[in-house]
Order: structure tokens, then sequence, then C-alpha cells
């Protein structure tokens, strides 16, 4: 039974038990529960806190774990990435009152509070910058206008959070983030249910990129029409009973599904069609 430890709350967990079900997983129904089998599947899921998912995923005691990046390197787990997931992307940044300081080269003998001490420490460290950093376990905003830190280093989204403190961004992004999935550094890479799960991730985050693009055009056409929707691997090709006509089928990037569908019909591609994907392998 493969064990896959999947985050419980936060801002991980709704999206990640989302991605799950698609994927043909049993989820848990009540946010109480902490571990479910998927015995069809041969699954079993481990409800954890997001920070303390690299930290047993390392242990050997899990097989895989859905994590943040920003999480399994603040842990210092030795645990590694095998697959992005596309969800929970944000940027860890430093921020302060405007002026406070333009790099972390200013942040020498100040004080930086953040919940993430293992990325500021290491990133002070590599910058060669002597500075103390306070570990305060979230609403990290704050810490500024009460006096606790002159900087903070933290997750930024949207960036509403640190507007409403009446903080800014300074400095380059210290990292990007997104959901990952991860597994203890080293493990075997062949293992074949691991690679079944996997490939079932995959398969949902395919299908939530692309569409299927039908559509009929002229044999003088089929050239150009396919360097348009050259598909993952190359399109198919079918012919019609109206001679001098082909239909073809390809997968394309749904945010650019509307541009190619006007680029199809102006050189006379008709009968376009888009169409969902719910599942796939490639
Ligand atoms: N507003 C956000 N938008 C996108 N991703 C976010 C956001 N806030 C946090 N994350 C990401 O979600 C992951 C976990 O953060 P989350 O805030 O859910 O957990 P936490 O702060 O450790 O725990 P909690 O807030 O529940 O105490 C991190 O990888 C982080 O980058
Ligand atoms: O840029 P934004 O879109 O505003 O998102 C970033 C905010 O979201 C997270 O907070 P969370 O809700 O997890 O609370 P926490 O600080 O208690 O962890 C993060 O710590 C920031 O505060
Ligand atoms: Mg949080």
């Amino acid at each position: 039974m493969l064990r896959i430890a999947v985050p419980n709350k936060g801002s991980l967990s709704g999206p990640a038990a989302d991605m799950l079900h698609e994927a043909g997983y049993r989820q848990r129904r009540e946010s109480k529960e902490l571990r479910i089998v998927d015995p069809g599947n041969e699954v079993e899921f481990f409800y954890l806190r997001p920070r303390d998912i690299a930290i047993y995923v390392s242990s050997g005691r899990l097989d895989i774990g859905i994590t943040g990046r920003d999480l399994l390197v603040d842990s210092g787990a030795d645990a590694e990435e095998i697959l992005p997931l596309g969800f929970a992307r944000s940027t860890f940044r430093f921020a302060g009152k405007p002026g406070t300081a333009n790099g972390v080269e200013d942040l020498k003998g100040r004080t930086v509070a953040t919940s993430y001490e293992g990325i500021v420490a290491r990133h002070l460290a590599d910058s060669g910058v002597d500075a103390s950093v306070v570990h305060l376990d979230g609403a990290v905003e704050t810490a500024i206008e009460l006096g606790v830190a002159e900087v903070i280093a933290d997750v930024v989204e949207t960036g509403t959070s640190l507007r409403n403190a009446g903080l800014e961004v300074f400095g380059e992004p210290i990292m990007k983030s997104e959901a990952i999935v991860i597994r203890r550094t080293g493990a075997d890479a062949e293992e074949p249910k691991v690679q079944q799960f996997l490939r079932r991730l995959q398969g949902v985050l395919v299908a939530r990129t692309y569409v299927m693009m039908d559509y009929d055009c002229r044999v003088e056409q089929l050239e150009k029409a396919v360097a348009l929707t050259p598909g993952l691997e190359s399109p198919t090709v079918s012919p019609l009973h109206n001679e001098g006509w082909v239909a073809v089928r390809a997968m394309v990037p749904a945010k650019d599904a509307q541009r190619i569908m006007d680029d199809l019909y102006a050189i006379g591609a008709r009968a376009i069609l888009t169409t969902a994907i719910h599942a796939c392998r490639l």
C-alpha cells in the first residue's frame, strides 16, 4: 500500500484534495479525519500539517507527500521535489515600511520576523549578511507595527496582506513556490506504485491545461493547419467522404484555444470544435 501525506489545512489542502479526487482517489469527507484508506487503489492517505509533511516523508515512514516548495526548503528535511503541481503559487519576499531597505545587503544588524526561519537564515548566510531572525507562527505582517521587527520575510501572493499592513516588498524575490510532490532523497524512482501515482497527477495537470480540438480543412491547407495545431506528438489526420478535405484532431493549450480557432478559420478550416479532456495518460 502506497502511503501518501496530504496537507490537512491552509492554502494547500483544498486544491490538493481536489486534484487527488480528480485523479480518481478517495478523499476524506470530514476535515477531522486524519487518515483514510483507498483499498481500490491500494493507497493510504495521511492528513498532516503542511509544515510537517517533508519531515514525515524524509523519515521514510511515508512514501510521498504533497507540500509547498517553500515548506520543503524551510524544513531542511532530506526530501526532494519530484513533480510541480501548479497550485498554491507564491513568492517569498522581504517587506517593510516604505524606505526601510532596498535589498538584503541593507539588513546588517537588523531584525527580520518570519515563519520561515530556515529559508531566511540560509538566504542571509548566502548573502553574507549578519541579521537577527525572530520566529513567529503567522500573521507576521503585524510584527512591524508592534515593534517586534523592522523587516518581515513572508509568502506573497496577491500582495493584499502587505498593502493592508502598509508594507512594501523590497529586493529580489527570495524564492518562488508552488505545491509539489516530494519523496525521500534517493528513494527508488522506478517504484511502480509511485510512478502510477505520478502519472495520474500528470494526467490531471494535462487535462486541466489542454483541450481537444477537431476541425475539417482542405488538403492544400493541411500543412499550415498542422503548424497551428502540432499536438503533443503529431495530430491525427483522417480522410473525409468529400474528396479534397480531411479531419484533424489535436490537443492544444486551453489558454490559446480561441486564438487558434480564429487562425484556423482564417486559413479556411471549418467545423472547428473544442472539447474538454477529463483525464489522460500521456
Ligand atoms: N495566499 C497564498 N496564496 C498562495 N499560496 C499560499 C498563500 N499562503 C500560503 N501559501 C502557500 O501555501 C503553503 C502553506 O501555507 P499555509 O499558509 O497554508 O500554511 P502555514 O502558514 O504553514 O500554516 P497555517 O497558516 O495554517 O498556520 C506554502 O507553500 C505557501 O507558499
Ligand atoms: O499576498 P496575499 O494574497 O495577501 O497572500 C499572502 C498571505 O497569505 C498567507 O497567510 P495565511 O492566510 O496563511 O496566514 P498566516 O500568516 O497566519 O499563515 C501568507 O502568510 C500571507 O500573509
Ligand atoms: Mg499561512
